[in-house]
């Protein structure tokens, strides 16, 4: 079988436009939807990817405000700077991009953040909520993950979905939202014994490790839907995901590529989420 490519990238850009048309539908209410950037240090990869979220924030109309803090940041300094943005009425979203200096534990930064402002969904609150299956803020990478699966007709009830990865940013919360939607799933890690035999019962895989090819060929079932999220940067620069490409486009269903695949959905649910911040806080319906 030869996989349909998932176009993120297109889907993403639809979304986008139905996203502006919410944004001046605030407008013409006075509200104009703020998200609030904290950057510490000067990572090169981070500074990419802030700059990516501010650029896909001003195309569609939302405000953003970017805060680069020296890498020497306390932990006492980031808390205050989120204090004051928790009480800044402009901004409804905040989000701090990690990963943070060795010397500071997200632990004691991310639960500063209000929850209503919470648009990574990273605050134990929100995590909890999804946890019970409640509505809340459902963290960016895997909301576009099942917004991938929606746009393929993929039906998620009764599927067996491996999820490799259990970062409290992907992985978990990946497949605490799959489980929500009726799959049967199992995490894989880098502690699990026989992955192969894991992730080849697989009927959705999905891959957020960081491991360059990890997944081949053998890994896969015939006709599975593969979502790559890994990003990693090969010497010559070029990105690529967790999964050989090549390799497994000759036995999924359909795959997502790197670039062009989970990346510009998670920036488009950063947007989403940041409108929905905005609707609640001012008392109006959201989905
Ligand atoms: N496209 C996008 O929008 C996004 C992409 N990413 C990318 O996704 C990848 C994962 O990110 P993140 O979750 O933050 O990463 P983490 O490093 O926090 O987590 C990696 C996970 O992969 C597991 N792992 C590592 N090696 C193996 C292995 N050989 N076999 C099985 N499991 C393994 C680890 O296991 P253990 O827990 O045992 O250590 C861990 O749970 C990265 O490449 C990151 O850049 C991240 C966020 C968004
Ligand atoms: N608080 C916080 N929230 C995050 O959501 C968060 C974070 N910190 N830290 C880093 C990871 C990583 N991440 C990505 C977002 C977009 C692309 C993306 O747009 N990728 C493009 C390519 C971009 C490029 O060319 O570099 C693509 O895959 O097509 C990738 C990765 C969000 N993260």
């Amino acid at each position: 079988m030869t996989a349909k490519i998932i176009d993120g990238k297109a889907i993403a850009q639809k979304l986008r436009e139905r996203l502006k048309r919410e944004v001046d539908d605030l407008k013409e209410k006075g509200i104009t939807p703020g998200l609030a950037v904290i950057l510490v240090g000067e990572d090169p990869a981070s500074l990419t990817y802030v700059r990516n979220k501010r650029k896909a924030c001003r195309e569609i109309g939302i405000r953003s405000f970017l805060f680069s803090l020296p890498e020497t940041v306390s932990e006492g300094e980031l808390v205050r700077k989120i204090e004051e943005l928790n009480g800044d009425e402009q901004v409804h979203g905040i989000l701090v991009q990690l990963p943070l200096p060795s010397h500071v534990n997200p632990a004691n930064i991310l639960p500063r953040i209000h929850p209503m402002k919470d648009v990574d969904g990273f605050h134990p609150l929100n995590a909890g909520k999804l946890m019970a299956g409640e509505k809340t803020f459902i963290p960016c990478t895997p909301l576009g993950i099942s917004v991938l699966l929606k746009e393929i007709g993929c039906r998620v009830e009764g599927k067996h979905a491996v999820v490799v990865g259990r970062s409290n940013i992907v992985g978990k919360p990946a497949g605490q939202l799959l489980l929500n939607m009726n799959a049967t799933v199992t995490y894989c890690h880098s502690k699990t014994a026989d992955l192969q035999k894991f992730t080849s019962m697989a009927d959705i895989l999905i891959v957020a490790c960081g491991k360059p090819n990890l997944i081949g060929a053998g890994h896969v079932k015939e006709g599975a839907v593969v979502i790559d999220v890994g990003i990693n940067r090969d010497e010559s620069g070029r990105l690529t995901g967790d999964v050989n490409f090549e390799e497994v486009k000759e036995k999924a269903g359909f795959i997502t590529p790197v670039p062009g695949g989970v990346g510009p959905m998670t920036i488009t649910m950063l947007l989403s989420n940041t409108i929905q911040a905005a609707k609640q806080i001012h008392r109006l319906p959201w989905p």
